[in-house]
């Protein structure tokens, strides 16, 4: 039965949500024919009483080349079934339906208008790390599938085309995007952008830079050790104002008047109770934090608001040899769509961004046999390229006020708090790492 072979070909994918928790029922929801030999289903998966949904590319053949064999998902009436996501001759078939805004059997393929999309290239998939599948059609594109379906339009299409239109500097230019119909819903199934080349993630380069500082004997200032980031934070802090800028030119914008400030604080408290019944490793902090909590309290001034990136990282940036590039502009992970579109305040990236500095400060300090000598060492660099980022973020015309202090520091609290629950959730060995955000610090 396909629903058998796709249930524990589902439970083995890096992508899967649900790993590790067995599944108690997979049904398909669709499944239509987008060519000879692919299929396009939406699955739904069952466990402890809620449902997620998926999308699959289905490839079927009377023989499975060598080269496809580690797709294979299984064998029915002497077909082989396999992940199509690898066949670049039928991914062609998106690039494609895209170029020519085909349609079929409900899947609409767009591409965004006054840009041709060139057929010629063929896809790779991406072999990072990720919750959905990135195909990379030669040097020019790529094209995330996504995996886990939720109702609704990408928050991500929505805003980098937003900004295209603008010709906003700093994002990739989108190219074109797979959309159907769920529960009565437009719902985007694929973005495609330009493909960043040469280019390198910014978490990588961040990490180049400490293991740098680290290495630096004698011990050097980390400004005049190898491989100093702090230009590198200056420029992208710059190119997170100016990307803020433009979310605000694009989308509307408003204001958390002062008697609903307190709300927001109300806000943070209610993802800490969530988080701290999940995490028990939180409980002994939960008085500082609220501490800090309590001050968004006390602001005697109004918040301005706005569309903004919503998990903002190392990760999302990359450096090409001109400047910094963001992607990803999809919001929280695992939130509502509505509440991944909300506005709200842009000091949130950049709390994001000045954790993802201490993150990847500390990330080499993790089992680090010298972990205690260089444990300084790393709060020289996050103290270092943060300072770099809130320079260069003012200098690119983002505003942070005297008052917003308390305002960034319940919010980088807040991001941690996050952290916590990802790293318990995904990689309990990073634990340590947001953790340690929550020592007191010298005043
Ligand atoms: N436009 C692009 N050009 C080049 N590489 C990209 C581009 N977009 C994403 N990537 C690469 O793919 C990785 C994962 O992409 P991302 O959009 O963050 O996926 P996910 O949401 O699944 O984490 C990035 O870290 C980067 O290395
Ligand atoms: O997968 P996404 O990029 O949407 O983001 C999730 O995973 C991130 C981990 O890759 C996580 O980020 C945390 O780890 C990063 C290093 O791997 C670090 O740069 C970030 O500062 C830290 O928050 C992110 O929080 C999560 O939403």
């Amino acid at each position: 039965m396909l629903d058998e072979l796709l249930a524990a070909w589902i439970s083995r994918q890096r992508w899967f949500g649900g790993k590790g928790r067995p599944i108690d029922d997979l049904s398909i929801d669709a499944d239509v024919e987008l060519a000879a030999g692919l299929r396009h289903l939406i699955v739904a998966v069952w466990q402890d009483g809620s449902r997620d949904r998926y999308q699959l590319l289905l490839g079927e053949r009377d023989d499975l080349p060598e080269r496809l064999s580690h797709a294979l998902i299984g064998t029915q009436d002497a077909t082989y079934l396999y992940d199509a996501v690898h066949d670049s001759d039928l991914m062609h078939v998106l690039l494609e339906g895209m170029a020519a805004d085909g349609t079929r059997n409900g899947l609409r393929m767009r591409h965004v208008p006054g840009h041709t999309v060139d057929t010629s290239p063929r896809s790779l998939v991406l072999g990072a790390e990720q919750s959905n599948t990135s195909l990379v059609f030669g040097d020019a594109y790529i094209c995330k599938l996504f995996r886990r379906l939720i109702p609704g339009v990408n928050p991500e299409l929505e805003i980098i085309t937003a900004l295209a239109d603008r010709n906003a500097p700093h994002i990739a230019q989108p190219y074109g995007w797979i959309e159907a119909d769920l529960d009565g819903t437009d719902t985007t199934l694929a973005i495609m952008q330009e493909f960043l080349t040469p280019a390198n993630d910014g978490w990588d380069l961040a990490l180049a830079s400490v293991r740098d500082l680290y290495a630096s004997l004698p011990e050097v200032p980390a400004g005049e050790a190898g491989g100093d980031f702090a230009a590198e934070a200056l420029r992208l802090g710059i190119a997170t104002a100016r990307v803020h800028h433009e979310l605000a030119a694009a989308f509307p914008t408003s204001i958390v008047e002062i008697h609903e400030v307190k709300r927001m604080a109300e806000g943070l408290r209610r993802r800490l109770g969530r988080a701290v019944a999940e995490v028990p490793e939180l409980r002994p902090h939960v008085s500082a934090i609220e501490a800090a909590y309590h001050q968004v309290e006390l602001l005697t001034t109004e918040v301005p608001v706005q569309r903004v990136h919503g998990d903002f990282h190392l990760g999302q940036v990359m450096r090409t040899p001109t400047d910094w590039v963001i992607l990803d502009f999809e919001g929280e992970p695992g939130q509502p769509l509505a509440e991944r579109r909300a506005l709200s305040s842009p000091l949130r990236d950049v709390a994001g961004m000045l954790r993802s500095f201490d993150y990847a400060a500390r990330h080499l300090l993790l089992g680090h046999s010298e972990a205690e000598r260089l444990e300084p060492r790393a709060q020289e660099w996050a103290d270092r390229n943060r300072a770099a980022f809130l320079d260069g973020y003012t200098e690119g015309g983002g505003v942070i006020n005297a008052a917003d202090a308390a305002l960034l520091r319940a919010f980088e609290l807040s991001k941690a708090v996050y952290e916590v629950v990802y790293e318990a959730r995904n990689r309990p060995a990073w634990m340590p790492i947001p953790l340690a955000a929550f020592r007191p610090r010298a005043a």
